[in-house]
Parts: C-alpha cells; sequence; structure tokens
C-alpha cells in the first residue's frame, strides 16, 4: 500500500510566498489533511482539492498556520455540505482547541461544542492508532513553545513528521535509530536561534546518516538563498507529492 505526501503549504507562520505549513496525507484514496492553517482553503482550491474531497483533518497544536482555516471547513461542511467532518486529534488538546480556538467564531444558538461541527477522534498520546488501512498515526508530545501543548506525528513507524518543535536531537537519533524510522519532514527556521523551532544551524549538527532522510518544511520567504547550503538535507517543495 503506497502511501504519499503533498505538502499544501511549506511556509513559516509569517510567510508570505508560502502557503501554511499544512499535508494532505494519502493512501488508497484516503486523503488526510495535516493542519488546517489560514492558508488552507485558497491552498487546497489552488491543487484542486475541496473540502469535501478530504476523509479527515489531524490537528498538532492550535497556532493559527495550524488551525486557522478550521472555522471555515466547520462551517462549509456544515452549512454547505451538510456533513460533520472528522477530526483527529491527540486528546489533551480537544478541549484547548475548542475554548481557545474555535469557540469564539462557531458558537451560535443550540451549536455549543465541538461535537457540533466534527466527529471528534481523540488519539491516546504515544500509541499508534490505524485511521484507515496502510495508514497508523502515533502523536508524539514534542516542545514547541514553553507551555504549551503541541505534537509531531509517527506516521506506519517509518515516517516522522515534526509539525512545529524545537531541536530533539535525542528524539531524532532514537527515532532512526531504535524504531527504523526511514523519512523525516521536519519544521526548518533559517536563521539562529531556535527558540520556538529547529534551525537550520542546529539540524546540520544531526549525524549525516539522519540528515540525508530529513527533507526541511516550514521555512520563510528567503528560503531559496539557502538552497545547496543544507548538507545532505532538501526543501520540501510545496504542492509535490512524496512517497513515504
Ligand atoms: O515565543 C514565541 C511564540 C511565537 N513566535 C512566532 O510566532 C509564530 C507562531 O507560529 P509558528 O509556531 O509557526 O512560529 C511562531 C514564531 O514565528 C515566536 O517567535 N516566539
Ligand atoms: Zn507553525
Ligand atoms: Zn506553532
Amino acid at each position: 500500500m503506497s502511501v504519499s505526501i503533498t505538502m499544501i503549504g511549506t511556509g513559516s507562520a509569517f510567510a508570505n510566498a508560502y502557503n501554511n505549513n499544512n499535508a494532505i496525507i494519502e493512501v488508497d484514496g484516503y486523503r488526510l489533511l495535516v493542519d488546517c492553517g489560514i492558508t488552507a482553503p485558497s491552498a487546497l482550491h489552488k491543487l484542486d482539492i475541496a473540502f469535501g474531497d478530504l476523509d479527515a483533518v489531524l490537528i498538532s497544536h492550535t497556532h493559527a498556520d495550524h488551525v486557522g482555516g478550521l472555522e471555515e471547513l466547520a462551517f462549509q461542511m456544515k452549512f454547505v455540505h451538510q456533513r460533520t467532518p472528522v477530526l483527529y486529534i491527540p486528546a489533551p488538546l480537544r478541549d484547548p482547541l475548542w475554548e481557545h480556538t474555535l469557540k469564539g467564531g462557531l458558537v451560535q444558538g443550540a451549536l455549543q461544542s465541538l461535537d457540533d461541527f466534527f466527529e471528534v477522534r481523540e488519539l491516546t498520546v504515544g500509541e499508534p492508532a490505524e485511521l484507515a488501512p496502510g495508514l497508523v498515526i502515533e502523536p508524539i508530545r514534542t516542545e514547541h513553545i514553553e507551555g504549551r501543548l503541541s505534537y509531531s506525528f509517527l506516521i506506519n513507524e517509518q515516517f516522522f513528521y515534526s509539525a512545529d518543535m524545537i531541536f530533539n536531537p535525542g528524539l531524532l537519533q532514537q527515532l532512526v535509530d531504535e524504531r527504523g524510522v526511514r523519512h523525516i519532514f521536519h519544521d526548518c527556521q533559517l536563521t539562529a536561534p531556535g527558540t520556538v523551532h529547529a534551525c537550520l544551524d542546529e539540524l546540520l549538527t544531526l549525524p549525516a546518516h539522519i540528515q540525508s532522510i530529513i527533507r526541511l518544511m516550514h521555512y520563510g520567504d528567503t528560503m531559496p538563498e539557502y538552497v545547496g547550503r543544507t548538507g545532505p538535507m532538501s526543501f520540501v517543495e510545496q504542492g509535490k507529492t512524496y512517497d513515504i
């Protein structure tokens, strides 16, 4: 069963030349949207993909470049398509997503909870869950912003998707050398210091065999200036589909 990933956006939160760093993971026609930022609706439209073509959405954390498009998704699916989209979410993130992010825009009349807009499927952190045949996802708690919840994802035991995280060489070493991870898509802040994201200088300190399986995402508008300066790593191209 072949699994692919298409980054509908590869940009950092402040990028203008790239859409928000959100992805579609596809296996046998099943399409999972990973994060749904402010630009996701237009990014999907440019790829001729409608919200109705998606099977589910998975959320890593509640920054707007990762959840800012969920209100439109919720309203469109409810009031245009009369459908309830499936929302996969690491369990501890469920309440903050509603209380701190979505409630303000979605609450109206009898519609008072996340369940009024989504079929919520909570994921247990640290446990693999089969979302569809051939698509097993394990949320891993990673550090991004002090005091805020954020998760990376291990997919089919072989693909690690960082979402937003600070540099954690020990975790990457463990994933590759002990758990057999073969592909990594990692956020990459092009300039130091990496206070809330792994930065390029830090990622370049990884062992070569780990760098060789890393593709860099969630980058700023100056990315072209860094092509050829990323060692064995390479930048993910926005809109390109990769087998993982
Ligand atoms: O303590 C903080 C909190 C936030 N920020 C910026 O806001 C952005 C929010 O989206 P992001 O997580 O993709 O990237 C973050 C950073 O660019 C920061 O630099 N330091
Ligand atoms: Zn981000
Ligand atoms: Zn973030």
